[in-house]
């Protein structure tokens, strides 16, 4: 074990810095955790939405891999936007050769300005062959709609398809509710290990400033994972630090702005750069 907690992001850039491989870096190293690396498409983007997409080619994203595999190594990893069905082979492929079994999928698919960031023909790869590979994914309401193939109402509905979605094999779901307005005043995440749900409640904040919340919550889980903690513990603290990045926001740009990765260290002081054994080489 290394003396310092590593995670591998393996997403698109934000040329915005509110979302992908950008908000993933500032969440590492805001919860006190060495980040890299592997982007899978370029994409100009600011608040207003995506102005262009320019994916990798498979071998250069595996490049990336064996990069961090062969030498560095990583403690956990998170996939964001993987854009096609190729990459999500190549990026499969690499998990399984590394043994990396702390996954954590966030299965991107639309901005919020509706740009596709996942192709059609890439859902089934998707559903087929990364989510068995996840210890955790993290689907929105219109994300766990297709991959579960049903349409979802309120908590219950969210309840169902975090069956289903355990059912293709994801060790755990995290059924966000950022999209679930069926109640006003709280969003409540869901936690789903197989057997029992948990629930993370929270207040709603009325803002147009979530710009990469659900790409900023997911590398905090990845980031608690690293250090060792478990699936709960690091979904407690990544909706602790998602609902502060959005209560106290930046005010950038004249869209839908990016979350305050600095609020939680201001709320909570920072986060030391070691494992939670503190064990090291
Ligand atoms: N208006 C909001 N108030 C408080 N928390 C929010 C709000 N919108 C999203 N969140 C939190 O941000 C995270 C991402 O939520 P969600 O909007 O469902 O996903 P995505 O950003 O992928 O579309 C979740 O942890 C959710 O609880
Ligand atoms: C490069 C890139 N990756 C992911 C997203 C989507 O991020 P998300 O956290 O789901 O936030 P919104 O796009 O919904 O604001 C992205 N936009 N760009």
């Amino acid at each position: 074990m290394a003396a310092i907690a590593r995670a591998l992001t393996i997403a698109g850039s934000d040329s915005g810095g509110g979302a992908g491989i950008q908000a993933d870096l500032k969440t590492f190293q805001e919860l006190g955790v060495y980040g890299m690396t592997a982007l899978t498409a370029v994409t100009a983007q600011n608040t207003l939405g995506v102005q262009g997409i320019y994916p990798m080619s498979v071998e250069a994203v595996q490049q990336q891999m064996d990069a961090i595999g062969e030498d560095i190594g990583t403690d956990a990893v998170k996939t964001g936007m993987l854009f096609n069905s190729d990459i999500i082979r190549g990026v499969s492929e690499k998990l399984v050769q590394y043994r990396w079994d702390k996954v954590v999928v966030d299965p991107v698919m639309i901005a919020k300005g509706g740009s596709v960031l996942l192709l059609e023909e890439a859902v089934r790869a998707l559903r087929d062959i990364l989510l068995p590979l996840s210890l955790v994914v993290t689907p929105n309401v219109p994300e766990a709609e297709l991959i579960a193939g049903i349409s979802i109402q309120g908590l219950d509905g969210r309840k169902e398809a975090a069956r289903i979605i355990a059912d293709l094999g994801a060790r755990h779901v995290v059924m966000k509710g950022g999209h679930d307005e069926s109640n006003p005043d709280e969003v409540i995440d869901l936690l789903f290990d197989g057997r029992d749900f948990y629930e993370f409640c929270g207040p709603r904040f009325v803002t147009r400033h979530t710009h990469g919340t659900g790409c900023t919550f997911a590398a905090a889980v990845t980031a608690e994972l690293a250090k060792g903690r478990t699936v709960v513990q690091a979904v407690e603290l990544a909706k602790a630090f998602i609902q502060a990045a959005i209560a106290e926001p930046l005010r950038l740009g004249q869209g839908h702005g990016p979350t305050n990765h600095w609020a939680y260290r201001k709320q909570h002081g920072f986060a030391h750069p070691t494992h939670e054994s503190g064990a090291g080489e």
